[in-house]
Formats: structure tokens, sequence, C-alpha cells
């Protein structure tokens, strides 16, 4: 297909949410677009969110840092270790996933602080942030650039159920303790010359949680989103935007209304890449069944709770898929 005929995702202005003396009709429109994006595609680019991007752009210059000067043996020493029998929870720290059907990438996960006063041991997903030290200010800065992100997330959530045309409040109670996860991502250089390039990148999945807030570097042509059309389109980063998906969790809420949408990164360059989602995720309590259509209350109770779920996928993915591998 020629480029100008590729779908793109759409583009949303949220300065209506931001500006305080913006007029509720022009907040519905906002809703409205949302939803359609919700409906539709499962991705969209948000602009005039309210996130600072000096912060956008330390998180970024931080990550790039740490991938770039930290030694192997520096991001071992904060690498993902096991739960239940030492100080590791099988989460939370840096991990080098090389090859197979996960892609080629390294990460360090950060996850919201839990009481583990009762631990080490920690059980799975509850032990203790293994924050990189280098630069000196990526705790700090990630910690301010989590704060914006939590009421940027709670704000669309609102919008949401707005767009939803049922109670502004409705999923409040499920995501006021967002099991929150940053995971700061490097994808190495490549290079194409070799007879057997590299490849770099995360293979095609759907995000677990409710919503993705999704930062990366300038470069293109890396992250792909799987379309109506059934082929792969390029989403390439917008200054100042984040791309915005959802989430299996908020479509298993909407029941199947909105949808998750498959995407993966394929990233072939000379220059590393950097990334940065934030998934924000349920309450560790909160139960996944679906909340449309609303008959309330009867629904509170139903259906797994979110921490089932997170075992199962932490479980699953580091136990029975033999090319994972998180304590290389
Ligand atoms: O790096 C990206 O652009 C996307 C990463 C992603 O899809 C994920 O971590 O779930
Ligand atoms: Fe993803």
């Amino acid at each position: 297909m020629p480029a100008s005929k590729m779908p793109t995702l759409p583009v949303i202005d949220f300065s209506p949410y931001v500006d305080p003396n913006s007029t509720e009709a022009s907040k519905q429109v906002v809703a409205h677009e949302i939803d359609r994006a919700c409906r539709e595609v499962g991705f969209f680019y948000l602009s005039n969110h309210g996130v600072d991007t000096s912060l956008m752009q330390q998180m970024i210059e931080n990550a790039r840092t740490f991938f770039d000067t930290v030694s192997d043996d520096e991001k071992d020493a904060i690498k993902i270790k096991p739960a239940g029998d030492g100080v590791g929870d099988l989460s939370r720290g840096f991990q080098r996933v090389d090859g197979g059907a996960k892609g080629s990438h390294e990460a360090v996960d950060i996850f919201r602080p839990v009481d583990n006063s009762a631990g080490p041991p920690y059980e799975i997903g509850l032990g203790e942030n293994q924050w990189p030290t280098v630069p000196k200010n990526f705790r700090e800065v990630s910690e301010r650039y989590v704060d914006g992100l939590l009421t940027l997330a709670t704000q669309l959530m609102r919008v949401i159920a707005m767009g939803l045309g049922v109670d502004e409040q409705l999923f409040l109670s499920r995501i006021d303790k967002s099991f929150w996860n940053l995971r700061v991502l490097g994808y190495k250089a490549t290079n194409p010359e070799e007879t057997t390039p590299t490849v770099s990148g995360i293979g095609e999945h759907t995000d677990f949680g409710i919503l993705t807030l999704l930062l990366t570097d300038p470069q293109k042509n890396s992250l792909q989103v799987w379309s109506k059309s059934c082929e792969w389109m390029a989403a390439d980063p917008i200054p100042g935007c984040f791309v915005i998906n959802l989430g299996d969790m908020l479509s298993k809420w909407t029941n199947g209304i909105y949808v998750s949408t498959k995407h993966r990164v394929l990233h072939n360059s000379s220059k590393a890449r950097i990334s940065v989602p934030f998934f924000f995720d349920p309450n560790m309590d909160a139960h996944i069944s679906p909340v449309l259509p609303l008959d309330g209350s009867a629904r509170e109770d139903e259906g797994l709770l979110y921490r089932e779920k997170f075992l199962r996928a932490m479980q699953y993915t580091v136990v029975t898929d033999p090319n994972y591998s998180c304590t290389t």
C-alpha cells in the first residue's frame, strides 16, 4: 500500500482537560474522540496532556545514560531475582531478554511500592524496587514522572467513563491504588550489513493492564501496530505526545467494546533506541470482570482478582516460556 494510503493513529488534543477555562462542550468532544479511538483502534496519540515535556525529555536522557554507560556487572547487580528464597520478587529490577518470541531488549522494571515489611523473602511482585544509581537523579526524576502519569491516567479513566456515557467515577475504585509498572527499555543498535542481522525488538503482543502511556526517543520505524486492514502500521513518535494504548483488563472491563490491539517493536538502526512505557494497571484487589453493561453492584465481586491475573502472567512468563530468560 502506498505510504499516503496507510492508516494512521488518531491524534487527540487533551487541552480541554488541562485548561481550566475550557467549556463542557469541548470536553465532551474529547471524550467522544477517545471513545471512538478505544472502540476502533485501541491506540491513539495524546497531545497537550499537561505532563511537563522537559520531564519527559529527562526520562529519556536518563534511560539513555543508564543503557549507554552502565557496565554489565552493574546492570546485573540490580537484576530481577527469584521470589520466595531471598531478597528478590521475580519482577523488580533489570532483565535482559535475548531473542525468541519476546524479541531482544533490556529493561528495568519499577513497580508501585507495596508494604513489604513482612519480608524478605518476598512474594512475586511484592518486593523492593531496585533502582539504578546511574545517573544519580534516576530515581528522583522517575518518581516525579510517575506522579505526573498517575494524574493523567486517572483523568483519562474519568474521560473514558464519560465517553462511554456512564458515571465519570465508575472505574475510580478499581484504579485508586493502581499496581503500575514503569518500564525503562533499551533496544540495542543493529548492523544491517551483517549476514544475519541482529533483531532488536519486542515480539507481537497485547498489553496486559488498563492503559499504557508510552514515551519513546524520536527514532522512527520501530513500533508497529496491527491495523484493522490486517497489516502492520508504523506508530512513529510525535514530539511532546504520548502514544496511549489499551490493555486486556480494560477490554475485559468494557466487555470487549474496547480493543487491546497487538503491536510489536522491530528496531533496525545503527543507534540504540530508548522507550519508557508506563503500564497503568488495576488495583491488586480489583475484580477483572465486565463492568459494562452497567448493572452496577451485582458485578462488583465477580471475576478473578487482578492479583491472581498478575501472578498467573508472571508464572507463565517466567516458568513456562522456554525462550524467556530473566536471570542471564
Ligand atoms: O518500545 C515500544 O515502543 C513499545 C514497548 C511495548 O510494547 C511494551 O513494552 O509492551
Ligand atoms: Fe506493549
